[in-house]
């Protein structure tokens, strides 16, 4: 199973799939837990790069492309492998982050990103993903709170109306696929949060196990 978290910075997904990982290797599941950018040598390099808020030269296909590109890293070295070997993969942000943060946010358009990750990821879409979904004023506000030492990434540094585009992309994008796509509101406590994905996974792992009998 491949379980993908997305949503705005500070939505708490990291907080999230930290527990969720905890619950899942309880029961004895193998999990492998990843993130979007970096998760291999490669990817980090990548990361490092697209958040540098002194990289001011990157253009807005170079940026898609990027992205892209530490996603196909991610899949080869990491992701693949571990769902070939039966796992649980629960990676933090994947191609609807691409398309919320570039198509929409950037204003590159969702089918020129699409194109880009289709040849990235050969088609793999997650099983479940867990749209964690916060205001933009709620979502700037845990981002300032959490940065007080570092300041903000490249990302992090865009505006309100930027980050609106973002939100508005995700949520439209959770309506066209609603079978793949849960929406939580993110401003639950973590405990409420933790309960409410931990329904969702478990029940979607029962009815996988029905299936595969
Ligand atoms: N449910 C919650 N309610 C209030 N604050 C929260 C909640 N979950 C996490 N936080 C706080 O918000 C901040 C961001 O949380 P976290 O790192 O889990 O989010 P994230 O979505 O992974 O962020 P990013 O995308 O920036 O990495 C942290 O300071 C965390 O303590
Ligand atoms: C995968 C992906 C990510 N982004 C943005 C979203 C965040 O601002 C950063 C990643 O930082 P995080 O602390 O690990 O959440 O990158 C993006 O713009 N496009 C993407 O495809």
């Amino acid at each position: 199973m491949f379980i993908t978290f997305e949503g705005l910075d500070g939505a708490g997904k990291t907080t999230q799939i930290a527990r969720l990982r905890r619950r899942l290797e309880d029961l004895g599941t193998r999990v492998v837990m990843t993130r979007e950018p970096g998760g291999t040598p490669i990817g980090d390099a990548l990361r490092a790069m697209l958040l540098d808020p002194g990289q001011t030269s990157l253009s807005p296909h170079t940026e898609a492309l990027l992205y892209a590109a530490s996603r196909a890293q991610l899949l080869a070295e990491v992701i693949r492998p571990a769902l070939n070997e039966g796992g649980i993969v629960i990676c933090d942000r994947y191609v609807d982050a691409s398309i919320a943060y570039q198509g929409a946010g950037l204003q590159l358009g969702t089918e020129a990103v699409e194109s880009v990750n289709a040849f990235a990821t050969g088609g793999l879409q997650p099983d479940l993903t867990i749209l964690m979904d916060l205001p933009v004023d709620e979502s700037r506000h845990r981002v300032s709170e959490s940065l007080r030492t570092t300041g903000p990434d490249r990302i992090e540094q865009r505006d309100a109306e930027y980050f609106g585009r973002v939100r508005k992309a995700f949520r439209e994008i959770a309506q066209y696929e609603p079978h793949r796509v849960v929406v939580i509101d993110a401003r639950k406590t973590p405990e409420e949060l933790e309960q409410e994905i931990w329904y969702l996974v478990s029940n979607r792992l029962n009815i996988i196990k029905g299936i595969r009998g």
